[in-house]
């Protein structure tokens, strides 16, 4: 019988379904499923048909994909998308080379943003967030996790959170939403960072009870939170039913690492001063890597998270942009797969299933994101480009052709090829 779709995409030249019944860790991030001249069938916002060219099968719209490389859209698992102002003139210091903990200390960075957070309205923050989503979408990431963080206080925490619910709501991508009031000690609570806990952990009840947030995560670092804050803070969130992520060891090797491992944590993100004791119990946990290796090279460091051993030692690895106004202000993931290969010196399959199957898993989407498969909602994107190998290899550019969100087509750019 002839099967009827809405949308057909035929002449795919490499087709990444990227099917996986969990995450790939270790050495099976080298596996990778690549269809060539694959059809590709979708109907009522769902993947109904994986085939080849000679397929029986009918659709009310086709796209003539002319030997391009289609994949699922990618999830951007760490991200800091809703605050309010910017950080270029940190440049300046940072060319001077003001470490950024130190831009930190002086009541910069972080704390710059805070302040023009709690300035903007929700309308303001929703708009400005929107935007960057939309670059996202156009770079083709069609999930995204966001986290809080730039209020620090209880008010602007919520609104930062409840920007983020409405973006949930009405964006096309979809977002998974993280507390993150545990990002920096205000100035308000400088001598008293357990005290400024306390009161972010007073807004569990209300985040839950109004669905603000699935994951709680906190800075543990240097001239931040220590390690015993750390722990105490995140089995509280864990107790109360939330998924716990970490930012650990980004900067100073602290042994947050192992501490995400020890909690269970779904992520430990950064890592890039992970001990090998930390290396072994994420692998041990099933505790995802998320790698922002787009952080490290735009601090201007030259010691980069050590994906390789995390790889060979049977570790899940993810790779995302960490999108923020102080250590990477970047929407596009695209450029962190080009990082990942030339700095974590990570495959172009490892690349691919970091940026999909994983990344979806460390966001608690594994389900329903990272992967074309026969009933999965159908976030598409074809590339301008012949091959998976490409991607990677030709940095700095956007290479998306079309992106197609449950089964509309939501961003086409005119490729240079027609
Ligand atoms: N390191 C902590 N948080 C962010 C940066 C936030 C900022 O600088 O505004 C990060 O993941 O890199
Ligand atoms: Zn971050």
């Amino acid at each position: 019988m002839t099967l009827h779709v809405d949308l057909l995409l035929k002449n795919i030249g490499q087709l990444l379904p990227m099917r996986s019944a969990g995450p790939r860790t270790g050495v099976a991030m080298q596996e990778l499923e690549v269809l060539e001249g694959a059809v590709l069938g979708i109907k009522d916002g769902k993947i109904a048909f994986i085939g080849t060219k000679d397929s029986e099968i009918t659709a009310s719209e086709v796209i003539d994909c002319k030997g391009r490389l289609v994949t699922p859209g990618l999830v951007d698992p760490h991200t800091h998308v809703v605050f309010g102002g910017s950080r270029e003139h940190e440049m300046a210091l940072k060319q001077q080379g003001v470490p950024y903990l130190e831009i930190l200390k002086q009541g910069g960075g972080i704390l710059s943003t805070v302040e023009a957070t709690r300035k903007a309205s929700m309308e303001q923050l929703y708009d400005k967030a929107s935007f960057h989503l939309d670059r996202m979408l156009t770079y083709g990431t069609t999930t995204v996790e966001a986290k809080s963080g730039y209020g620090l206080d209880k008010e602007t925490e919520l609104k930062q959170l409840r920007v983020a619910k409405e973006l949930q709501q009405n964006h096309q991508i979809d977002l998974v939403s993280t507390f993150l009031g545990a990002h920096a000690i205000p100035k308000t609570h400088k001598d008293n960072p357990e005290l400024f806990l306390e009161e972010m952990l007073d807004l569990l009840d209300e985040i839950k009870k109004e669905h603000l947030a699935e994951f709680v995560d906190i800075f543990t670092e240097t001239g931040v939170f220590t390690v015993e804050q750390s722990r105490k803070y995140l089995q509280k969130a864990k107790d109360k039913g939330f998924e716990l992520k970490i930012h650990a060891d980004e900067i100073d090797p602290l042994g947050g690492t192992e501490m995400a491992a020890s909690l269970e944590a779904r992520s430990a993100d950064h890592l890039v001063g992970a001990s090998d004791e930390g290396i072994r119990k994420l692998a041990e946990t099933g505790t995802i890597a998320v790698l922002l290796p787009g952080t490290t090279f735009y601090l201007g460091k030259s010691t980069f998270a050590r994906a390789r051993e995390m790889i060979e030692q049977g570790v899940t690895v993810s790779l995302a942009t960490d999108f923020n106004p102080g250590s990477s202000p970047t929407e596009n993931l695209q450029l962190i797969m080009s990082i990942a290969a030339l700095y974590l010196k990570m495959s172009p399959e490892e690349i691919w299933n970091a940026v999909t199957i994983n990344a979806a898993y460390a966001i608690g989407r594994g389900q329903e994101a990272g992967q074309l498969d026969l009933g999965r909602k159908a976030d598409v994107v074809i590339w301008d480009a012949p091959n998976y190998l490409y991607i990677p290899y030709h940095y700095g550019v956007n290479h998306v052709n079309t992106v197609i969100k449950n089964g509309k087509v939501v961003v086409e750019r005119m490729s240079i090829r027609e």
